[in-house]
């Protein structure tokens, strides 16, 4: 090292599971906390699929998708305060929440060509982080960034998510909420490439019974062992 202090190795965080165990929520608290940067990469998928549905692509047709999976330009921020993602230039944060995207997402997130092109851009966002970045999604610890210095897969049980995520939507009917969550789950992790799936060297952390301000407290303990080299 030259004259200076030494500067500490940029950590990466790879954080997987299905929707509703947490990762946002812990992604983001982690990353303020630790002063990394944080990215979602869920948002990314629920963009490109914004973008398919605002332009008309026929999403029963996997060739359509794939066909203009080059097209937008997706551009995300990776400040844990205050997350963006914009697609040529539109800020999309609140159009990605719908439900129409949120149930044709895994449609468009299935297509090789588009999860190359995505994960293109997680890595190299990935790579320009400074001081470490948390990444959560369903393939960052198998696919994505299979170097990471530390993996957690957080679970949770269908019920607890359903509760979690129908709170969110105002009052949403729990039952359809959870059967939606279940639907888009399968989806997920039955695609031929890269599915959800926990990576062998993943920490699982089952979150029902655990509150957010735990779940968070264990990862920051667990990055920061590592950092310590324990
Ligand atoms: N351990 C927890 N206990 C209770 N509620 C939680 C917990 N973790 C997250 N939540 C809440 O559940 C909702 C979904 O969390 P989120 O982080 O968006 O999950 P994911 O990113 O995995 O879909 C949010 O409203 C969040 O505040
Ligand atoms: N690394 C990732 C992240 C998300 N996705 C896709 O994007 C969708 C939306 O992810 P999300 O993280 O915003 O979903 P929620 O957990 O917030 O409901 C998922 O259902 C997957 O189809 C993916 O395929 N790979």
């Amino acid at each position: 090292m030259e004259n200076g202090a030494p500067t500490a190795k940029p950590v990466i965080v790879a954080i997987d599971g299905p929707s509703g165990t947490g990762k946002s929520s812990t992604s983001k608290a982690v990353a303020a906390q630790l002063g990394l940067s944080y990215l979602d990469t869920g948002a990314q998928y629920r963009a490109i699929t914004w973008w398919m549905v605002s332009n008309g692509i026929d999403l029963e047709d996997p060739t359509a998708i794939a066909a203009v999976a080059g097209k937008p330009e997706i551009v995300s921020g990776t400040d844990p305060a205050a997350p963006a993602i914009t697609v040529d230039g539109v800020d999309v944060a609140g159009p990605i929440r719908t439900q129409e995207v949120t149930s044709k997402v895994s449609a468009v997130s299935a297509v090789p060509e588009v999860r190359s092109r995505i994960t293109e851009l997680q890595r190299s966002l990935a790579s320009g982080a400074e001081r470490g970045i948390v990444v959560e999604g369903r393939d960052i610890g198998t696919t994505v960034l299979p170097d990471a210095d530390l993996k957690i897969f957080l679970t949770a049980s269908a019920e607890a998510r359903a509760a979690r995520r129908s709170g969110e939507l105002k009052g949403a009917d729990v039952q359809a909420t959870r059967e939606a969550l279940i639907k888009r789950d399968a989806a997920d992790s039955s695609r031929k490439t890269s599915p959800l799936a926990k990576a062998d060297d993943a920490v699982e952390v089952d979150t029902t019974e655990l509150t957010l301000a735990q779940v968070i407290e264990c990862v920051v303990t667990l990055v920061e062992e590592k950092r310590a080299g324990k």
